[in-house]
């Protein structure tokens, strides 16, 4: 790359867990000082989506939110209150923090949102039909809703309480002047950036002016685009598409640069890629790319194949620079112990800042600050609200369980869905909470417990086994084990560990789960009669190919409305597979356009049987051939051993045994014992073949 290039190009944003200090640093620096040549594309940005919710706080405020994550089960820790890390002792001391800042996004509703004073937020709990309930223009708000005032409106002798938080919350009143505050804290934080590194910078203005006056004097108009696309090379390419940790002799600043214009190259329309490198073709370019982002954002290249092709380059970009910084943290109130109004204003008195997740949950805030671990406050511990990811929150909202019906939650623990699913039947009906893994049945209990669920039975098995276990429910949610791919910035280790086969053993799994969740519902059922499929990955494979597998295999199924209000449509056609036409009515959840995990949601409307079809038929062959797939103890997904047996000792076993008992009648057989298993009968791993329509038993397989 040319010297001069190089210069006059922006510092790239570094690996994470680099440099970022001194990274981010010479990036404002850099951006102060000329802005970074770019195609079109790259720098476009993605709009916050509806439903988006807010950006989080900037990382050094972000830390004073500590959690104990539900996800992680770690439950026995959330149960700790008072004691605190050194870092959480620190956060007690933290001024309250203000709002405005963060609202980088340039959605009209998120804008409106964040500018409306805090007296206009609205919060609205499903479960209270008290009050006059008028929304911010007067009219009144559906059943349930409220308009929450929090100056306004204190609950019964909590008035000075509620004056001084209405002090402590009136931070989102004076816009300009929260933001005047963080551009100071943010000037301050750049002026150190300055100093830190003003000798070397000044080294490098001293020779970019001195070559601009070259360049002035020898009067030539430079084209610095131009001079970029005539030094990059494509060396992933020339090596044949070899992994490699990092190029010799070339920086990730190098490599983010390259990244960033081969983006522009690749989504540009001209076929003769007159914007590449001379002589390479648009996957060449494609490759290169795939090959930069594994090395700047640490996956391995096949991951990033898979994931690029999901997105065009400029928006494959913005997924992976969003698993690089953490979602919001949020909380569910649990309408079974409180209201939502009731809760934001018991953690506001405990110096906590947050606001309503979004309209489109009645339940959900989202915590921007925290003085005290979120995990471990009083109300935390006394089941007033859940930990959890508002991606979380979209499959219970589509399942829409109704009171006194009987819902099965297939794969459930730790139990957010299980516990919004009881508050919304409000401890009515029941719900069968299902997990094949024991220990995670245990932190499945300990929330119900916690959370005051009257209704939930908890059981254990292989969610294969239903409906034999237990059948005719009214609605069944299965949230399936999947690849974590929408969750990467929680588990990063998804960016590594991955492999084709993986993702072809989970496909299986979850298409054999989704069958027997929908055998598992009641298609006579008068108020249900659903199946809810979600996975917090975002593959092709484990979501819409999984859907169109059931509707293809169960005939009397149909995908209906999510019902959510956001969310972009499940792919109709992927890679040349061509899915059914209701597969657009599935929905995906995207990081990088709605600040949530990715997810994926598809519903179901479950009909009567008409007869045994052929799919039917097809598919009960299907489950004599099936692997058997289970997730150890360490949460991978593995072949089950099968049990192998001996057939010839088996046969003789058996022919031994009916001599017997025909001696014992006195019958004497002459005729020679059939001959054994012949080597055609025997598969190449020395078990054998079971004829269709015969299963062979956990008994028979124990038996050796
Ligand atoms: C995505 S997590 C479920 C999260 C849960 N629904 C919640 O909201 O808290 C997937 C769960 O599936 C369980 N699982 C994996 N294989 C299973 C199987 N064959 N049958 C039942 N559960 C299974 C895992 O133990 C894991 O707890």
């Amino acid at each position: 790359m040319g010297r001069r290039a190089k210069n006059k190009q922006a510092p790239p944003t570094p690996l994470p867990g680099t440099v970022p200090d001194r990274s981010s640093i010479s990036r404002r620096q850099q951006s102060k000082k000329k802005k970074a040549p770019s195609t079109a594309n790259d720098q476009k940005t993605f709009k916050a989506q509806k439903g988006s919710l807010k950006k989080p706080l900037p990382a050094h405020r972000r830390k004073k939110v500590d959690v104990v994550d539900e996800d992680d089960s770690d439950l026995d820790q959330a149960l700790q209150p008072g004691v605190l890390s050194e870092d959480e002792e620190e956060t007690v001391k933290v001024k309250s923090v203000k709002k405005g800042k963060q609202a980088a996004s340039s959605d009209d509703e998120e804008v409106e949102e964040r500018s409306r004073p805090v007296k206009q937020l609205e919060f609205s709990d499903s479960e209270d039909d008290e009050g006059d309930d008028l929304n911010a223009d007067g009219e009144a708000l559906p059943l349930g809703q409220h308009a929450f005032d929090l100056d306004e409106a204190p609950s019964d002798g909590e008035e000075e309480d509620d004056l001084e938080l209405g002090d402590e919350f009136d931070i989102g009143t004076d816009d300009e002047m929260l933001d005047d505050d963080m551009d100071e804290d943010e000037d301050e934080d750049e002026d150190e950036a300055d100093s830190a590194f003003a000798s070397e910078n000044d080294d490098e203005d001293a020779e970019m002016a001195e070559e601009d006056e070259d360049e002035e004097e020898d009067g030539i108009q430079t084209n610095l685009e131009d001079d970029l696309e005539e030094t990059y090379t494509l060396p992933a390419v020339d090596r044949g598409g070899e992994e490699e940790e990092i190029e010799h002799g070339t920086s990730l600043r190098e490599v983010e640069q390259r990244m960033r214009w081969l983006v522009g190259v690749c989504l540009s329309k001209d076929d003769k890629m007159s914007k590449g490198v001379p002589g390479k073709s648009r996957s060449d370019h494609f490759l290169q790319l795939q090959h930069d982002i594994a090395t700047y954002f640490g996956y391995n290249t096949f991951l990033v194949g898979k994931l690029m092709r999901l997105f065009p380059a400029d928006e494959a970009l913005a997924f992976f620079e969003s698993n690089e910084s953490p979602r919001p943290v949020t909380i569910r109130a649990n309408t079974l112990r409180t209201r939502r109004r009731d809760l934001a204003q018991a953690l506001i008195n405990r110096g906590v800042t947050l606001e309503p997740i979004g309209k489109w949950s009645k339940v959900g805030l989202q915590v921007f600050e925290s003085p005290v671990p979120i995990g471990a406050t009083p109300e935390y511990l006394a089941g007033h609200y859940m930990l959890q990811a508002a991606s979380s929150f979209l499959p219970v909202i589509a399942l829409s369980p109704q009171p006194n019906e009987r819902v099965l939650d297939m794969a459930s623990a730790p139990g957010g869905k299980t516990t919004y699913i009881s508050a919304l039947l409000q401890n009515t009906g029941t719900i069968f909470a299902n997990d094949s893994n024991k220990l995670r049945t245990k932190s499945l209990t300990a929330n119900i417990h916690r959370m005051g669920c009257k209704n939930v039975i908890v059981c254990n098995y292989d969610a294969r086994e239903f409906p034999k276990v237990i059948g005719g429910f009214d609605r069944v949610l299965l949230d399936a084990p999947c690849s974590g791919t929408g969750v990467i910035s929680k588990d990063a280790s998804v960016k590594v560990n991955k492999t084709e086969r993986d993702f072809q053993l989970l496909a299986h799994l979850q298409k054999q789960l989704i069958l027997c969740a929908i055998d598992s519902v009641n298609p006579n059922s008068s108020t249900g009669g659903y199946v809810v499929y979600s996975t917090c990955s975002v593959t092709v494979d484990e979501n819409e190919s999984v859907v169109d597998y059931a509707l293809r295999k169960r005939p009397n199924v149909k995908l209906v409305e999510t019902g959510l209000e956001f969310g972009v449509e499940g792919f109709k056609s992927f890679e040349g597979k061509n899915f059914h036409n209701s597969v657009s009515l599935t929905r995906r959840f995207y990081p990088h356009k709605h600040n949530m995990d990715g997810f994926f949601v598809a519903k179901f409307k479950v009909e009567k049987r008409k007869k045994a079809t052929k799919s039917v038929i097809e598919q009960e062959h299907e489950e004599e051939e099936k692997p058997q797939l289970k997730l150890n103890d360490e949460g991978m997904i593995v072949e089950e051993e099968v049990a192998k047996f001996d057939a010839d000792e088996d046969e003789a076993l058996i022919e031994e045994s009916k001599r017997k008992a025909l001696k014992k009648k006195g019958i004497k057989i002459t005729s020679k014992p059939k001959p054994s298993a012949t080597k055609e009968d025997k598969k190449d791993d020395g078990q054998v073949k079971v004829p269709k329509g015969k299963k062979v038993t956990e008994k028979r397989r124990s038996k050796t």
